[in-house]
């Protein structure tokens, strides 16, 4: 089994728990509330820059110039989208370019690109490389199984089209061979590291869609602590 069949296999129930997000249940519908996809694309938008920097990053610390050339395209794309399909969509929900700096990035998206930016700089670059997967990974199966079950006219269609294309799944596949080849030059150690760095940016994908669904801001300080949480230590 390849490295990255061994990540998907340890993180099945979750990348699951996923695709069944209401978030991604009612964009196929068409359903998904207009003010929910509107504060969804402006915490995107700030994401794709700091995943942009954090792919750029980790171009900087690629052992060749294939994988130079390979990460630095994905961050000029993730700009490119930036300001195509988010331009598209906030210009299309009267998102000023004012609103948009004056928006405040939110807990869960501030979160996701620290993490991002902190593996990048601070751990090895396979173990950076392998938190930047699920980002390409779980979109390509939510826009894949989205368009299959999009509703004619759907108004996030242009979303949906953008995660099930043929050239996002070429630039899935190229990631995946990247990072199999990575961890195939990797102790065990690292390729642990790795496997873990995996996982945590999997649940970052699921906190910026649940955070998103539930237009949550930062967490005040007198909330209740009732939210149900994760042992701290794994069983
Ligand atoms: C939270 C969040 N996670 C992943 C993506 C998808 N995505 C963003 S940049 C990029 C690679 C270069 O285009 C991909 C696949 C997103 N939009 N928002």
């Amino acid at each position: 089994m390849s490295f990255t069949q061994q990540l998907r296999r340890d993180t099945a129930q979750l990348r699951q728990q996923i695709l069944d997000m209401p978030f991604n249940r009612d964009l196929a519908a068409g359903t998904l509330p207009q003010e929910v996809f509107r504060g969804y694309i402006v915490q995107d938008a700030h994401y794709l820059e700091g995943f942009a920097r954090a792919l750029a990053m980790a171009a900087a610390k690629a052992p060749d110039a294939d994988a130079v050339a390979q990460l630095a395209g994905s961050a000029i794309k993730a700009i490119s989208v930036e300001r195509g399909l988010h331009g598209e969509y906030m210009a299309q929900f009267g998102v000023s370019a004012e609103e948009y700096e004056a928006t405040e990035i939110s807990e869960a998206c501030d979160h996701y690109v620290s993490f991002l930016l902190r593996m990048v700089a601070t751990d090895d670059f396979a173990v950076g490389l392998t938190a930047l997967l699920p980002c390409f990974w779980i979109y390509h199966e939510v826009g894949q199984k989205i368009a299959a079950e999009a509703v004619p006219g759907n108004r996030y269609q242009a979303w949906i089209d953008t995660y099930a294309s043929e050239d996002f799944a070429d630039g899935v596949q190229r990631m995946l061979e990247l990072i199999d080849r990575t961890a195939a030059a990797s102790s065990d150690a690292t390729r642990a590291r790795m496997q873990r760095s995996f996982a945590r940016s999997c649940w970052h994908e699921w906190h910026f869609w649940d955070s998103a669904y539930h237009m949550r801001g930062w967490l005040a300080p007198d909330a209740e602590p009732s939210a149900k949480r994760m042992p701290a230590i794994a069983e």
